[in-house]
């Protein structure tokens, strides 16, 4: 079998997905994402200009081989946009290869090591009765783990906080919308939230909470601490983890699980955490961490050292990439939790798929290959719209992480 076409479809039914097509002269095609959330063209542009000109004429089954080819052959090594091409790539090919195999893409990863994934979802609410009535409706559809964001006294509006409550889209602007931060506020407010939904809802569900990379070290470890009574299941990017030893001063200092990763494309980014124990689940995602190729080599060293996985899963990963994390979820070993912020209807019927959601878990489906397709006449309807993530300041007016 060979490559013989390559072509990015660039849609936007809402927010903006990159999916890269690659077509074999048996028939058979493959797919992949390739979204970087606010930076999509410049993965367009790799792809079209670096990378699918040097796949034609290849076999698609050579999956580690075409991997190797395109992270040692750039020379420039790492980073998102080469990792989410690379990732693409190596999607489709998977795709590929279970597709000429007659196989759910899980089979060819070792096979099924559950029933369904456990996933959690995202309740949030511009105040703390707000977000409890929201942790409610979740429960009530069925979830086992809710993430729960919460609104700050003071700040006009923060990370993780929608308008519309169950499609939350930070991408919203034409040119970067500007938030305002305070910590102070925001370490006073969270252990507030999360002794309400305990006194609420009792420690059936599994609460997580994700900080955003907002915090210094010692805040880290002292929100963490301040949380230990409410048995988070994890926190999230507690600090912005260029400096990984960070996480040391936060170990020392509490028990609540911490989970890290969404925004780490390379198993370098992950080797200090996990070797040192430092996390207990690592957030790395198909599309930003070079597909599964990748992936697995992470999840199998996380595996050593008792970290668990639990990829990165909102809405600016298409549902080819959810339909692969689940693939990737059915079999991994060391499995944690899967994040699941629902598409919108409109990106559903872009991207026809057979997994569904029931009971708390997704569930995968066994259609030959990752069994997400794209419908490229409906994905022509949507072009594609430039959309920028906020930026955060402080109060005072200095430039911070959002
Ligand atoms: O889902 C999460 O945990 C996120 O932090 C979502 C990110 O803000 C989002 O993917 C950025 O594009
Ligand atoms: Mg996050």
């Amino acid at each position: 079998m060979q490559i013989i076409s390559g072509k990015v479809i660039v849609t936007c039914p809402g927010r903006n997905f990159v999916t890269l097509k690659l077509e074999t002269d048996e028939g058979i095609y493959g797919i992949g994402d390739a979204t970087l959330n606010g930076r999509e063209q410049a993965v367009v542009a790799y792809l079209q200009e670096h990378v699918i000109p040097c796949l034609t004429g290849r076999d698609p089954h050579q999956v580690e081989d075409t991997w190797q080819y395109l992270y040692r052959g750039a020379y420039w090594r790492r980073g998102p946009v080469t990792m989410c091409a690379i990732a693409a790539v190596d999607t489709a090919l998977w795709d590929i290869k279970a597709k000429a195999a007659g196989l759910p893409l899980y089979q060819l990863l070792g096979g099924r090591s559950r029933q369904a994934v456990l996933v959690y979802g995202h309740a949030n609410g511009r105040d703390i009765d707000e977000t409890a009535e929201q942790v409610g409706k979740y429960i009530d559809m069925g979830y086992r783990a809710i993430r729960a964001q919460c609104g700050v006294p003071g700040l006009a509006s923060t990370y993780g906080v929608a308008a519309d409550k169950l499609f939350y889209e930070p991408a919203d602007a034409d040119l970067p919308t500007e938030n305002t931060w305070s910590t102070e506020k925001y370490l006073l407010h969270v252990p507030q939230l999360f002794e309400r939904l305990r006194n609420e809802f009792g420690f059936g569900p599994h609460l997580l909470h994700d900080a955003h990379h907002r915090l210094t070290p010692i805040e880290a470890a002292r929100l963490g601490r301040d949380l230990e009574p409410y048995r988070l299941f994890w926190l999230e990017d507690s600090v912005a983890c260029e400096n990984q030893q960070s996480f040391r001063l936060i170990r020392q200092h509490t028990t609540t699980p911490l989970a890290v990763g969404e925004v780490f494309n390379s198993i370098y980014d992950c080797q200090q955490l996990i070797a040192e124990q430092l996390i207990d689940y690592i957030r790395t995602s198909v599309v930003h961490a070079g597909g599964i190729t990748q992936l697995r080599r992470i999840a199998s060293l996380a595996e050593l050292y008792h970290v668990r996985t639990g990829c990165h899963g909102a809405t600016d990963l298409s549902p080819v990439c959810m339909g692969v994390a689940l693939h990737f979820d059915t079999w991994v070993p060391n499995f944690g939790i899967q994040e699941y912020m629902r598409h919108s209807e409109a990106t559903d019927e872009v991207f026809p798929h057979d997994y569904h959601f029931a009971d708390g878990y997704l569930h995968t489906g066994e259609t030959p290959g990752h069994g997400v397709d794209i419908d490229e006449a409906l994905a022509a309807k949507y072009p594609y719209q430039r959309a920028f993530l906020p930026v955060n300041r402080l109060e005072d007016g200095t430039m911070f992480n959002w």
